[in-house]
């Protein structure tokens, strides 16, 4: 697997109050192609501002981001990021309207017919077969999330960015959709990068760990994840995976 994203001494900083604060402090990392990547870390250790960065919302200070080779300066198909709010999505729009949409205005070159179907092809991948034509109001939160998911991937992009996508879901709904997204990410041999505040999630869908901390403005360390798939959360290796991440990101 080669690195499709590279991230190398990424430094940002916003200006508050006429200060200078510094989130981001020569962050380097690679992401390989196919790779499931997790980022935890405290609140406000720069999670989101990383994710935003790659997805090319806001610009970085110093350093680089490269996506196969190229400098991802602006926002574009090719990242696509889905976020933990349930009201990401349009609710003038059906659940089928919602997942049309980027094709809509990416995509113009595959005709109509062929965009309707790949669309509910998403929407099936990801359990919402016969809810094409509800709204977004007549849906559960989990469901929601499905529909941005489903969304996302019909774009095909190089990456997913998901910005803590189930945090606000119970845990139920929670476990079930961190299935739904291993099967999607087996099944699209998507390459995907995943914040999320929740160590025994990141163990479950990670290759790679990374840990970052408020007071090292970066990276604190990144843990490789080779627990053999599909992973049993009771087993005593998945146990001691979880403490072994608690403890490493321990401030
Ligand atoms: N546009 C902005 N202007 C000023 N400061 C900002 C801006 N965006 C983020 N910050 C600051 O950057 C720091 C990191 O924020 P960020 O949202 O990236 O953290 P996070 O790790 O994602 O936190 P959480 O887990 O709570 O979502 C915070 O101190 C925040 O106040």
């Amino acid at each position: 697997m080669s690195a499709l994203l590279e991230i190398k001494d990424l430094s940002k900083s916003f200006i508050k109050d006429n200060k200078k604060v510094n989130v981001l402090n020569k962050v380097s990392f690679n992401v390989k192609k196919g790779e499931f990547i997790s980022i935890v870390g405290p609140s406000g250790c720069g999670k989101s501002t990383l994710l935003s960065l790659i997805a090319g919302f806001d610009k970085y200070d110093e350093g680089s981001i490269l996506l196969e080779g190229k400098k991802i300066l602006d926002p574009s198909p090719k990242c696509m990021m889905v976020f933990q709010d349930f009201n990401q999505l349009f609710p003038w729009k059906t659940v089928l309207e919602n997942v049309l949409f980027p094709l809509n205005i990416n995509k113009k070159d595959i005709e109509l017919k062929k965009r309707i179907e790949l669309a509910k092809e998403y929407l099936k991948m990801v359990k919402l077969e016969g809810y094409e034509d509800y709204y977004t109001h007549e849906i559960s939160g989990g469901m929601k999330q499905r529909v941005a998911i489903a969304r996302a991937l019909v774009m095909k992009p190089d990456i997913l960015l998901m910005d803590e996508p189930f945090g606000s879901l119970d845990i139920q709904t929670r476990t079930e959709l961190q299935n739904i997204l291993i099967q999607l990410w087996k099944e699209t041999e998507a390459t995907i990068v995943f914040v999320t505040h929740d160590i025994e999630e990141a163990v479950f869908v990670s290759d790679r760990i990374i840990a970052m901390g408020k007071s090292s403005n970066g990276i604190k360390d990144i843990i490789v994840n080779n627990l053999d798939r599909p992973r049993d959360r009771l087993s005593t290796s998945f146990i001691e995976k979880v403490k072994e991440l608690h403890n490493k990101i321990k401030e």
